[in-house]
């Protein structure tokens, strides 16, 4: 039999995500399942527990559940990179919850841990490299570069968004903070060449270059976009007003942005990002550094457990 392994961020969704985790393990419990549990200490821990657990000595393959938000799923992705006998499978914890919504995971915990336990159908599918300067960092939902990733930057840190989140009211506070960027980021010129096509544009606000239909807690920011086509979708945002910018923010909720002409929809495998100055990047909502930066596509490098993705028909 498999083994199974679950990696937990207790601190997931501002502590929330023990409750689901304690569901989980009254659950398995109860089918009398075995498995190990991995909690997570600090940032960064998921990919050192992710490495270890490659690294055991067991001839069969293993499969790592992650139980928690996002971001600890995308530190388990940059830790099973290279390791071919690694299924992974995702228990929703977290505040935002974009991979499930992407790859059709159940947001219901034990719904979700029902998917994994049947041995459902195993993906293999794309994920993003990000190369700046001589190290790389991968992504499995999006990453993106300007405006989005100031409002990450600002949203980590946020003593109000911590204290908010408590009385379920994050997004609140994520709003006040989409505000005030608003006001203060100052949009800058681009050069992106997709493939073997350069262009400059002109006022950038913001870049993402999407695996997936889903960002920021539901929004659909590429809305064809799929984790199965060997392509990332590149969205860019440019030339236009700060309210016009509001108007396309709110609208990235349906879809509707793609209707702007302000807002570039192209696709592309490989991808590289020149700026007139260093302009912040962010990798699935987590902070990587600063442009320039090359980001490709690469196809057939994680094995998921997913539910019906979009975008495959
Ligand atoms: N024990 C810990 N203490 C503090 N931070 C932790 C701990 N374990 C993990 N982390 C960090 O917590 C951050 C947020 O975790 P995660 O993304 O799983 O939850 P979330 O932010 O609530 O969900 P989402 O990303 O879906 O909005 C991650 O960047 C991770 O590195």
């Amino acid at each position: 039999m498999k083994q199974m392994y679950f990696i937990i961020n207790l601190q997931a969704k501002n502590g929330r995500c023990r409750k689901v985790w304690e569901q989980i393990e009254q659950q398995l419990t109860q089918y009398g399942t075995p498995y190990k549990a991995c909690y997570t200490e600090y940032s960064g821990h998921a990919v050192e527990l992710t490495k270890a657990i490659a690294q055991e000595e067991y001839e069969e393959e293993k499969t790592i559940v992650v139980v928690g938000g996002d971001g600890t799923l995308h530190e388990v992705v940059n830790g099973a990179i290279g390791h071919s006998k690694l299924t992974i499978g995702f228990i929703p914890g977290g505040s935002g919850n974009d991979f499930s919504r992407g790859f059709g995971i159940p947001q219901d915990p034990l719904a979700a841990l029902k998917l994994i336990l049947d041995e459902s159908p195993k993906n293999v599918v794309d994920i993003g490299r990000i190369s700046a300067g001589t190290t790389s960092h991968y992504f499995i939902n999006n990453m993106g570069v300007g405006f989005d990733a100031a409002i990450s930057d600002d949203a980590n840190h946020s003593k109000l968004k911590a204290k908010l989140n408590v009385l379920s009211l994050g997004s609140l506070a994520y709003a006040f903070i989409v505000i005030k960027k608003l006001f203060t980021y100052q949009s800058t010129d681009m050069w992106i060449k997709i493939d073997e096509q350069e262009k400059q544009f002109k006022q950038v606000w913001f870049v993402t270059l999407a695996n997936q239909v889903y960002y920021g807690g539901g929004m659909k920011i590429a809305p064809n976009a799929s984790a199965t086509d060997g392509l990332l979708d590149v969205i860019i945002v440019h030339n236009l007003s700060r309210w016009k910018l509001l108007s396309v923010f709110i609208s990235v909720f349906w879809g509707g942005h793609t209707e702007f002409k302000e807002v570039c929809m192209l696709k592309g495998k490989k991808v590289s990002i020149q700026t007139q100055k260093p302009v912040i990047a962010h990798a699935d909502g987590e902070i990587i550094g600063n442009t320039p930066m090359e980001v490709e596509a690469v196809c057939d490098s994680l094995t998921i457990i997913t539910g019906k993705l979009e975008g495959t028909g």
